[in-house]
């Protein structure tokens, strides 16, 4: 049947309203897509990725769009943004989602931000180190940050980029010499960590991983991530050779995942969900619910070094609270002593990029 008058001039309209006549309107598209979106929109909070087009960045994107709590997700990247976001516009969630590319879109996609995450950077390749990557992402997360600080200075920071151990003082150098500087609003991801620890203890102790918590302490390459194993919930006792084998898997989660994929990258799939696992904590921190404590790399007095991942209670205002280490045994002592002195020249390194 051939639609009415009326339904054919509706309907040219909407396509023209949808589609991107040439090239180069394709900026004005995107816009005029969202603002007709918009409309539609559920009340929430603004979520940005920046990075949304990567390995990382696109699934945890779809796991953002499917979250009730987000109402605005704004997909920043340097290439095929405007791909992914056209790609999950069409899911039926309630965000509506943006697409910005390149730099010059940065600004847009940061203005009004409640939370940003950021996965932009390089992955490992198999014989790297996360160190490795330094010399890219440092200079990436610089960028982003100078953005975060002009753009919403007020917003959570979730930075998932390697070295995390060097790129959150760097967030940090960014934010004070921009003047915006909240600690209490800067985290690092280590939620993999947590994620991983509780599968391989979940293995060896024959249970459900979703009833296993293990607190991951230190940072987040090699020897820096400490797995507490006295402190597992529910209270369980392994044997030395169960915990050198679980401290050396958890520790090696992450070149297990390189090596295995050859030279295509890190993990991505158990890294979105991790992330967006650790940003709905901020979220509904954020919006007020009581017990939110989470595992994450941030300022930190809980040791003498400035940056500490410990557990952290996170309310409407970031994190609420630290908490302490608790009891260490003995192999955890040692433990800490050698993650803290490699975190230390991980944070060194960190602070003297913005310093220098
Ligand atoms: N914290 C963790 O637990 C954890 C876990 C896994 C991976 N990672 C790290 O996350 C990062 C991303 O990993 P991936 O597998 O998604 O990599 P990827 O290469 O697949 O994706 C990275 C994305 O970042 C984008 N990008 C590069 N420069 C940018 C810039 N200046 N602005 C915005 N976007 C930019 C790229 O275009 C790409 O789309 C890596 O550094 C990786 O080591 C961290
Ligand atoms: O191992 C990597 O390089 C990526 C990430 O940090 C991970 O732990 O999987």
């Amino acid at each position: 049947m051939q639609p009415s008058g009326e339904a054919s001039r509706r309907i040219a309209k909407l396509a023209a309203h949808l589609r991107p006549p040439n090239l180069q309107m394709e900026e004005k598209w995107w816009l005029r897509r969202s603002d007709c979106r918009a409309k539609g929109g559920a009340p929430g909070f603004k979520v940005a990725i920046l990075g949304a087009a990567g390995g990382i960045g696109q699934p945890l994107a779809m796991l953002m769009k499917m979250n009730p709590l987000v109402s605005v997700l704004h997909l920043y990247d340097v290439v095929n943004s405007p791909g992914v976001t056209a790609d999950l516009s069409h899911m039926d969630t309630g965000a509506v989602v943006r697409g910005f590319l390149g730099q010059p879109q940065l600004e847009s996609a940061l203005t009004g931000m409640d939370l940003v995450i950021i996965p932009a950077g390089v992955p490992r390749k198999p014989g790297m180190t996360r160190d490795d990557l330094f010399k890219i992402n440092a200079g990436i997360v610089r960028t982003l940050c100078e953005g975060v600080a002009k753009c919403c200075p007020n917003a959570v920071v979730n930075l998932i980029s390697n070295p995390v151990n060097s790129t959150v003082p760097i967030a940090a150098e960014v934010f004070k010499k921009a003047g915006t500087y909240n600690p209490k609003k800067l985290l690092g991801v280590t939620t993999l960590d947590v994620a991983r620890a509780n599968t391989f203890v979940a293995e060896v102790l024959g249970i459900d991983p979703r009833d296993v918590n293990v607190p991951v302490v230190g940072g987040h390459a090699g020897v820096t991530i400490l797995p507490l194993l006295s402190q597992v919930n529910p209270p369980s006792s392994f044997t030395p050779e169960e915990i050198a084998y679980l401290t050396d898997r958890i520790q090696n989660g992450g070149t297990e995942v390189v090596e295995a994929k050859a030279g295509t990258g890190s993990a991505t799939l158990s890294m979105a969900y991790a992330a967006a696992k650790f940003a709905d904590a901020c979220l509904r921190g954020l919006r007020g619910d009581a017990g939110i404590v989470e595992c994450s790399y941030v300022a930190s007095q809980v040791t003498e070094l400035p940056f500490f991942a410990t557990k952290v209670r996170i309310g409407r205002q970031g994190i609420d609270e630290f908490l302490p280490l608790g009891p260490l045994n003995e192999f955890e002592r040692a433990g800490l002593e050698k993650a803290k002195k490699e975190l230390a020249e991980s944070i060194q390194k960190g602070v003297s990029f913005i310093n220098k």
